[in-house]
């Protein structure tokens, strides 16, 4: 196989949870992950001159061993001594650096791509080992669907997959670091808990207002106080039908919850309208496993 063209899905988070931290600096983490429909191309081409090629549409992104595409590359490169080169056209259309893991979705596409186009009939669990060491969203990424993540984020539990339903994203213009987000967590007291096992339950009965209702996000402590813009996104979205709507992951998007597309849409229209963020999507669960 020469090339190989893939998706790269983004992920929100229903819940997350921080147990605790590591003497590493990482946090222990109970978060339900799910898949939306909103990717990047990820376009895989062997050349016969070795080494690996990354080019991409976005200006201000690494080329080089930075970027994560290039990173997941070279990792199956070294390990297996594979001799040719690999041209990587990365065609973004998720936000960056965003809380939607779009490089750890390209580093995933990037391994499992690797393991088919040069035959290393790695299983997924080893594609997973590999992953955790780019990131610790990287082995979700290469799971997708509806997950528990536990551990660092590695440890991973597939679950009753979330009942149809429409997700309104929104990112607006600030810039968050996932690392400032979780250090400054540990100044704080936790002062409530997300619900993860309501959201469980909730899939479990395939109850999409259950699920809804306990969506929640530890790390909106440290965010939320700091960028208000993310709780006048919030409550555009509840206002306008949303049945819920949280920040995701490490943010600053945040998404919210949907049973019909037309609502969806007049918030997105709404939150445009009102100068909170240009940067809207509507988009829909995910649950297809790859194949
Ligand atoms: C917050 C989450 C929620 O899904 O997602 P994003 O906001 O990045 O999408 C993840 O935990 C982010 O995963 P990922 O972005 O892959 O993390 P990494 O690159 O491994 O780590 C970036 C930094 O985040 C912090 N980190 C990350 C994961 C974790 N369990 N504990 C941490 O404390 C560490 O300070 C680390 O240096
Ligand atoms: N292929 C890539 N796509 C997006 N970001 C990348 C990529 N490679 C490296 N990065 C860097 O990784 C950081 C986090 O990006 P991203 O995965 O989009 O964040 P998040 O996990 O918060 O959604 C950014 O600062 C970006 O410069």
């Amino acid at each position: 196989m020469d090339r190989l063209e893939l998706k790269a899905l983004a992920k929100v988070n229903l819940g997350l949870d921080v147990l605790g931290r590591r003497s590493n600096g990482y946090h222990d983490v109970r978060m339900v992950m799910q898949t939306v429909y909103l990717y990047d191309q990820v376009i895989m081409e062997k050349k016969k001159e070795p080494g690996i090629e990354v080019e991409t549409n976005l200006y201000f992104l690494p080329v080089n061993e930075n970027n994560l595409a290039y990173k997941a590359a070279k990792l199956l490169m070294d390990e297996f001594h594979i001799k040719e080169g690999i041209k990587i056209t990365l065609k973004k259309h998720i936000p960056v650096a965003a809380g939607m893991a779009g490089g750890s979705s390209n580093a995933a596409a990037v391994l499992y791509g690797m393991n088919r186009m040069f035959a290393l009939k790695l299983p997924e669990k080893a594609l997973m080992e590999r992953g955790v060491t780019l990131g610790a969203d990287v082995p979700y990424c290469i799971m997708r669907g509806t997950v528990l993540a536990e551990g660092i984020g590695e440890v991973l539990t597939p679950l009753s997959p979330m009942p149809k339903c429409h997700i309104l994203l929104a990112k607006p213009p600030i810039s968050v670091s996932t690392k400032f987000v979780y250090d400054e967590l540990d100044s704080r007291e936790i002062t409530k808990h997300p619900d993860i096992d309501g959201i469980i339950e909730g899939l479990d009965g395939q109850d999409l207002a259950r699920t809804a209702r306990c969506l929640g996000n530890v790390l909106e402590e440290v965010t939320v106080r700091e960028y208000p813009v993310l709780e006048q996104i919030k409550n555009v979205m509840k206002e306008q039908g949303a049945m819920n709507a949280i920040m995701s992951g490490s943010g600053p998007t945040v998404f919210g919850i949907f049973e019909e597309k037309s609502r969806a849409r007049e918030a997105g229209r709404k939150i445009k309208e009102t100068g909170l963020t240009k940067q809207v999507y509507v988009t829909n669960v995910h649950n297809a496993r790859r194949k």
